[in-house]
């Protein structure tokens, strides 16, 4: 096989944290007096990362357009309300145990590349049970800039000690499609996760796959 090691994609890839960030988002919302949001409309705004999914949220469109005073105010209620309840309603999907066991027993080194804050990846990998899979966790503030920027990848990779050609990316949205490219790696797409209200079909990926699992065979035949 050609990969020595595997980078994941935290939201939407290996867990659906869209329940949690949906109630975050809509605490924050009804303390700025503005109504709920629904679950799928908060799917379309994850992927670039907190502050975004919160200028999006407040705007309630993909204009990220928005005050500075607005934008610290709902920041730090996104935050507190986020920690609070991070992981609560969490799942892992389908395919994400067997695939990341496979994975491992090829012997392939492991870390999740996600535009997610450091203070809130670390007590959800662990909260969730996935946290010792992985030898790394490059969070969204981590780098200087967050994916579809390379440079988490990059510096997730040289973690790792792989080259990127044998690294492989697996991601749900053009963020990671785009980064794994631009680094140079093979990238894999999977079909469930939010990709900022598109399908992934268009997506330039190497393939897509329906689980994690399917991406470990994926692997080996390569
Ligand atoms: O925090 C986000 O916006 C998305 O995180 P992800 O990179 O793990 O999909
Ligand atoms: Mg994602």
């Amino acid at each position: 096989m050609r990969f020595t090691s595997v980078l994941f994609d935290l939201d939407g890839t290996l867990l659906n944290t869209i329940p949690d960030l949906t109630d975050a988002v809509n605490a924050m919302r009804m303390q700025m007096h503005q109504r709920p949001l629904r679950q799928d409309v908060v799917a379309t705004y994850v992927g670039k990362g907190s502050e975004v999914l919160v200028r999006r949220a407040l705007t309630d469109s993909l204009d990220e357009t928005i005050e500075p005073d607005r934008l610290s105010q709902g920041m730090e209620l996104f935050y507190q309300y986020y920690h609070a309840i991070n992981g609560d309603k969490t799942v892992v999907y389908d395919g994400v145990l067997d695939g990341l066991k496979s994975f491992r027993e090829q012997g392939l080194k492991m870390a999740v590349v996600t535009n997610k804050p450091g203070e809130f990846t670390e007590p959800l990998l662990v909260r969730t049970g996935l946290a010792g899979f992985f030898e790394h966790a490059v969070s969204g503030d981590t780098c200087a800039r967050k994916k579809p920027d390379p440079m988490p990848l990059e510096h997730a990779c040289q973690l790792l000690e792989a080259q990127p050609q044998n690294t492989l990316v697996i991601g749900d949205s053009r963020n990671d499609v785009q980064a794994a490219r631009a680094a140079g790696m093979a990238v894999v797409a999977v079909p469930y996760g939010y990709n900022e209200g598109q399908g992934v079909q268009n997506l330039d990926a190497d393939a897509i796959v329906a689980t994690i699992d399917e991406a470990a065979h994926w692997a080996l035949r390569q």
